[in-house]
């Protein structure tokens, strides 16, 4: 199929491209309408079809002799399990665990956060509220209580699911101290929650609140498919934005299902059948999409990975989980890849294992760098496409869309939009930019279907956040150009949004918590360069005068205070003292030219900068004296 034609048909003729591609799901009721603009000027899409995602994802295989094949493959070498559920079992223990949440009180249109680590459960709980019309919410385990609190307050759940224990590694981490802690921070109170007992770490329940999911599971009777509106909302997903204050992403269920239908079709190739694995985490929107939607409501095998790329057992696990499950299609982030090849560059292990299944080895997540992409080619001689997108879209918005045309990849390139986005480059004032100028990513309206409608009770922030800036588009927060030959080059953020190992946090956020400090005066943080990671935070801290701590002290106390709050997974381990921060003359703090000198770029002196010689002191000290006090992560 020729790219250039499929793609303009998606814009050109969008109504009757898309009405043709939600023809592929099984609706209950078929939308006559593809596209409106409601009252308040927001795009629906398919606003009077009827569908419910969970049966598309399960009964609809059931229905249609499917129900033997395998759905899902768990594979946890942290816990030693492996095992095999047929869309058979997934129907049977969905529609339990949707009964178990039914004699809950859960109803179509309530909430429910699903606080878990990586066991098949939390994939069959998303199904199960999906089963119901209830709207899921899926926490990130590594988050600490503070921010799994911001949650449950924004999404208000009438049941929390959650887990006795997850698994880092061979360190097990109590779930519940931590779900406690965050119900007790928390002003809404959930009515219930059902905590799966792991049999490494059985924890307490405290009585007509906390209830076995198992038991809970085991006494329920199964529940039917609820039908929704295509507009309803499937799940809420908080990701970072500037502040310290998540967006709730909100996914309808109608575009989202043709969505993962189509993403399944055209940018993976994936066929029914189809071995297809994230390896990625059910907290994060790759999870949602790539480990449980779309590989399921395409008709394919998904995999549940418990583990890492390194230590579980060794940098080999990708290869062996490729071999031993005939994996055809492969994703991650390059992070993982990363990680892999700082242990085994020679790809030794890559060696003993048979790929022959494998088609392709896609990568998101981050920007996947030249050096990673040429050595995952050599030691694979596999396609390795990398993608770009965003928690807020959900799937892909520039690709190389192998079900359609395959392009040479250029490094460093996502390569061209995907059908359905208006991808522009606009500079400071709006105008939209030639080819090779770099200015700010946006997306012309209308999103196709599948990416956000707005954020969860908050339209202001939607229209704040993403529509005001340029009217008439969505802003990604990204910046980067268009080549001639329409090929796509995202070059990192334009805003206080950072990406450490592929998860991506906020140091908006972590200037708050750092600011909090009794003996911190001002303070900035920012995203720097790092080899493994992508980037990592660094904080930049100026003492009060009158604060009697050491540094070394606060430096301490300060990286406690921010895994405390957000938690591990923000790897914030290195805090710098400085006498004074660059600013402009009206007070703002130059956090982009203090990234500069850190990455050691190339910059020009802001014109506006209060007093230049501050730069000359930092410099020496970011480039000289940090590096001393990062404990070096080791994967
Ligand atoms: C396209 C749209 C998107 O961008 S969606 C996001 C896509 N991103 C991803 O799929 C994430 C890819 N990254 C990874 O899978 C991991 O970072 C890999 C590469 C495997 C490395 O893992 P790890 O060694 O744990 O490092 P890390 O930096 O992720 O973790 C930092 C600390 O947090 C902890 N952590 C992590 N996950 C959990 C969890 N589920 N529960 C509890 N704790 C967790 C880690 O153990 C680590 O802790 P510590 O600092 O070592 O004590």
């Amino acid at each position: 199929m020729e790219y250039n034609h499929f793609y303009q048909q998606s814009i050109l003729q969008r109504g009757k491209f898309w009405g043709r591609k939600a023809a592929k799901i099984a609706w209950y009721k078929a939308p006559k309408t593809v596209l409106t603009l409601d009252k308040q000027g927001y795009y629906k899409w398919y606003p009077d079809g009827e569908l419910n995602t969970c049966y598309l994802a399960v009964d609809k295989h059931v229905k249609d002799g499917k129900g033997g094949e395998v759905a899902m493959i768990y594979d946890s070498p942290v816990s030693n399990t492996k095992r095999k559920y047929t869309y058979d079992e997934v129907k049977l223990r969905v529609s339990k665990i949707s009964g178990a949440l039914r004699d809950k009180g859960v109803e179509k249109g309530d909430t429910v956060i699903i606080y878990m680590p990586m066991v098949p459960d939390a994939a069959f709980s998303m199904l199960a509220c999906a089963r119901l019309g209830a709207v899921h919410s899926v926490v990130f385990g590594g988050f600490a209580p503070h921010e799994l609190a911001i949650r449950i307050d924004d999404a208000k759940p009438k049941v929390i699911i959650s887990a006795s224990c997850g698994i880092e590694f061979d360190k097990i981490i109590p779930y519940k101290p931590l779900l406690e802690n965050a119900i007790q921070e928390a002003e809404h109170q959930p009515s219930a929650c059902l905590i799966l007992q792991r049999e490494m770490h059985i924890c307490s329940l405290q009585e007509g609140f906390d209830f076995d999911f198992e038991e809970s599971v085991n006494a329920a009777e199964p529940a039917d498919c609820v039908k929704v509106n295509a507009t309803d909302p499937l799940y809420i997903l908080y990701t970072s934005g500037t502040t310290g204050k998540p967006k709730g992403i909100v996914r309808d269920n109608g575009g989202h299902a043709v969505a993962m239908q189509f993403s399944m079709d055209y940018v993976y190739n994936a066929k029914k059948g189809d071995v297809f694995w994230a390896a990625s985490d059910v907290g994060w929107v790759v999870g949602h999409s790539y480990i449980v939607y779309a590989p399921l409501i395409a008709g394919c095998t998904t995999v549940f990975f418990e583990g890492k790329p390194v230590r579980t057992p060794d940098p080999g696990t990708f290869w062996r989980m490729i071999e031993e499950y005939k994996v055809n299609i492969f994703f991650t982030a390059p992070t993982a890849f990363r990680a892999i090849r700082k242990e085994d560059p020679e790809s030794e292990y890559l060696k003993k294992y048979d790929l022959s299944s494998l088609r392709t080895i896609f990568v998101a997540g981050e920007r996947c760098d030249p050096s990673t992409l040429k050595w995952l080619q050599e030691i694979t001689q596999k396609p390795i496409i990398d993608h770009w997108w965003q928690t807020e879209t959900g799937w892909a918005i520039v690709a190389n869309m192998m079900g359609v045309e395959q392009f040479p990849v250029k490094e460093g390139s996502a390569t061209k939009p995907v059908c359905g986005y208006e991808v522009q480059i606009l500079d400071e004032t709006g105008e939209v930019l030639g080819p090779n100028q770099e200015g700010f990513v946006c997306i012309k309206e209308p999103l196709p279907p599948g990416c956000l409608p707005t954020l969860w009770n908050d339209d202001e922030r939607f229209q704040e956040s993403y529509m005001e800036k340029f009217p008439g588009y969505y802003l990604t927060g990204d910046g980067g150009y268009i080549d001639p030959d329409g090929y796509v080059f995202i070059m990192g953020r334009i805003d206080d949004v950072i990406n450490v190992a592929g998860h991506r946090l906020s140091t908006g956020e972590m200037e708050e918590i750092v600011s909090s400090h009794t003996a911190v005066a001002e303070c900035a943080v920012i995203g720097i360069e790092d080899e493994l990671t992508g980037q990592k935070p660094l904080g930049l801290v100026v003492l009060k005068d009158t604060s009697t701590i050491s540094g070394e002290e606060v430096q301490q106390d300060l990286v406690a205070l921010v895994r405390a709050q957000v938690g591990a997974v923000a790897a914030f381990r290195t805090v710098v003292i400085v006498k004074r921060l660059p600013k402009t003359r009206s007070g703002k703090i130059l956090r982009k030219t203090m990234r500069m000198i850190a990455d050691d770029k190339v910059f020009t002196l802001p014109s506006t900068i209060d007093d230049p010689a501050i730069l000359e002191e930092l410099k020496v000290i970011l480039q000289n004296n940090y590096i001393g006090l990062v404990s070096k992560k080791q994967f």
